[in-house]
């Protein structure tokens, strides 16, 4: 009879035969120095480029300069613990970021940190930050148009889905409201959208999310933030990490709207990175790579093929001006990668024209391909009429006397640019917008005087609201308004003027006579 001893001793023997130890390497390696947002670490002969480093208290780094004995590593958390002789382990892959559905209405920074409170993250993939960009023959021709909601972009600077359109100007010019209302006007439009902000005052960020809440935008929208006191490391990969959030539902054939809020900001944070990692300064003490950080985020924003889904990734990057120099370092930089800008002018915002848009500065490279057919009947016109009053008012303003078909251009002029001004946070559907331009280009508002302009304006919009579906599929169609719509839409402007004729001094277009 076996005795205890031996069942407990076989059972042992099989213990040990099965037990397989699970062994990994791990490559660990000791910082040697650590300053603002940047720490040398040796030890780590085998490191490539841009991978991933775990720190001491769940802080990670990339590997940004890889030399020989040591390494230049970018911190991705809060360093203030950290020391030389500190530990520090490879992870063997790049920066990633959790990507799917369940990120939509979250708000997170660019490692995929839940910052809203509503709990971890729960995500099944995720994507490398730095991705290459799609190939020419991966992409398609833009040609849908991705409306704004704002008279002024829409009828004169339009973009299209796919596009990437520079919005730039100097500080508190409306930069981030018209980002913003590009944004809201999203909604029941089936256009995800992606706010990343970049090393802006938590105030700022704090403003636009509770607007995006409170207009109900954020439930189509996900929030990638960055503050201005987080490391350098954070902002500099918060664009790279949006957008790869972004490219997962294009691939998904979707279009997704992403705004970067704002790339001066990410510029310094790479400087700022550059100079600690004392890589050589170049212009503007910028290094020699600058134009190839943005030119290769922005290259990812395209309009996909057919046969890739025909999703797409329209990108609307925000750059701050300093004294209106549109032609500085940066600014010149995003200019010649994007197919077009919005210039916001200051001297436009003090006068109370807003949004202050400049419409001589600024441009749209191939929206006016994607823009609806109705609109560019309509926009030629204004375009022509709009440009020759900003030149004629410079004049008006010497006092200089003018003959009566001069006056009469710049009263016209007067009147395009109280139609095109708009509040903030109240995006204009395009069927009210087509009827604005119409009654516009018919002269219909010349009669009105200016201060009831913005009445006069409104109520042309509320004669749009009764037209009929045929109508409105007719100006949604690709097909150019046609005489007898453009006449109906005259009819009920011309009614909605009359009707507010007590106030207004309304004159009949055919007999010239006061109503
Ligand atoms: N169309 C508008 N109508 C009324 N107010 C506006 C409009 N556009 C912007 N504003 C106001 O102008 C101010 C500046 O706007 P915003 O913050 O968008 O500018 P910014 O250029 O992004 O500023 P910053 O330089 O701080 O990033 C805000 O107070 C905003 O409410």
């Amino acid at each position: 009879m076996k005795s205890m001893f031996d069942e407990l001793f076989s059972g042992l023997t099989q213990a040990r035969e099965s037990f397989e130890p699970e062994l990994a390497p791990r490559e660990v390696g000791v910082i040697t120095s650590i300053a603002t947002g940047i720490a040398k670490v040796s030890g780590l002969p085998g490191v490539g480029y841009e991978e991933l480093l775990k720190f001491p208290g769940e802080i990670y780094g990339i590997a940004f300069n890889v030399d020989e004995n040591e390494i230049g590593v970018v911190l991705l958390g809060d360093y203030w613990h950290l020391q030389a002789g500190d530990e520090v382990e490879r992870m063997g892959h790049v920066v990633d970021v959790p990507v799917g559905q369940n990120l939509i209405g979250r708000i997170i920074n660019p490692i995929g940190e839940a910052l809203d409170g509503k709990g971890k993250l729960v995500t099944t993939e995720r994507r490398p930050v730095e991705r290459p960009s799609p190939a020419i023959m991966d992409r398609a021709a833009v040609s849908v148009p991705l409306q704004t909601g704002i008279k002024v972009i829409d009828a004169l600077i339009p973009v299209g889905l796919g596009q990437r359109e520079l919005i730039l100007g100097d500080r508190q010019t409306g930069k981030t409201a018209i980002a913003l209302d590009t944004i809201l006007n999203q909604r029941g439009k089936n256009v995800l959208c992606v706010y990343c902000a970049i090393g802006q005052r938590a105030s700022g960020v704090a403003k636009v999310i509770s607007t995006l809440r409170e207009q109900g935008a954020l439930e189509y929208t996900i929030v990638v933030v960055t503050e201005g006191n987080d490391p350098p490391g954070l902002a500099y990969l918060a664009p790279y990490a949006a957008t790869s959030i972004a490219e997962f539902f294009m691939e998904q054939g979707r279009d997704v709207l992403i705004v970067y809020d704002d790339l001066t900001h990410h510029a310094r944070a790479y400087r700022e990175l550059s100079l600690l990692l004392r890589r050589p300064p170049g212009r503007e003490a910028f290094p020699g790579d600058i134009f190839y950080i943005h030119s290769r985020l922005l290259e990812r924003a395209t309009h996909l093929s057919e046969e890739l889904g025909g999703g797409s990734l329209t990108a609307l990057p925000i750059i701050e001006t300093e004294a209106q120099d549109i032609s500085a370092y940066i600014p010149t930089n995003l200019i010649s990668i994007t197919d077009g800008q919005i210039y916001l002018s200051p001297a436009l915002f003090e006068l109370g024209v807003l949004p202050a848009v400049d419409v001589g500065k600024s441009v749209s490279r191939v929206g006016g391909k994607a823009q609806r057919a109705a609109y560019r009947g309509v926009t030629v016109d204004l375009k022509l009429s709009y440009a020759q009053f900003e030149e004629l008012e410079t004049f008006a303003r010497f006092g200089a006397r003018l003959d009566d078909s001069t006056l009469k251009m710049i009263e016209h002029g007067r009147r395009i640019r109280a139609c095109l001004m708009q509040p903030e946070f109240a995006p204009v559907s395009m069927v009210e917008q087509i009827f604005v331009l119409v009654a516009l280009t018919a002269d219909l508002f010349d009669d009105i005087i200016l201060e009831d302009m913005p009445a006069a304006e409104k109520l042309v919009r509320d004669a749009a609201v009764n037209v009929s579906d045929e109508l409105i599929e007719r100006l949604n169609s690709v097909n150019k308004l046609n005489e007898e719509d453009k006449n109906t839409i005259l009819t009920l402007s011309r009614q909605a003027l009359i009707a507010f004729s007590s106030d207004l001094v309304v004159k009949d277009q055919t007999s010239g006579d006061a109503i």
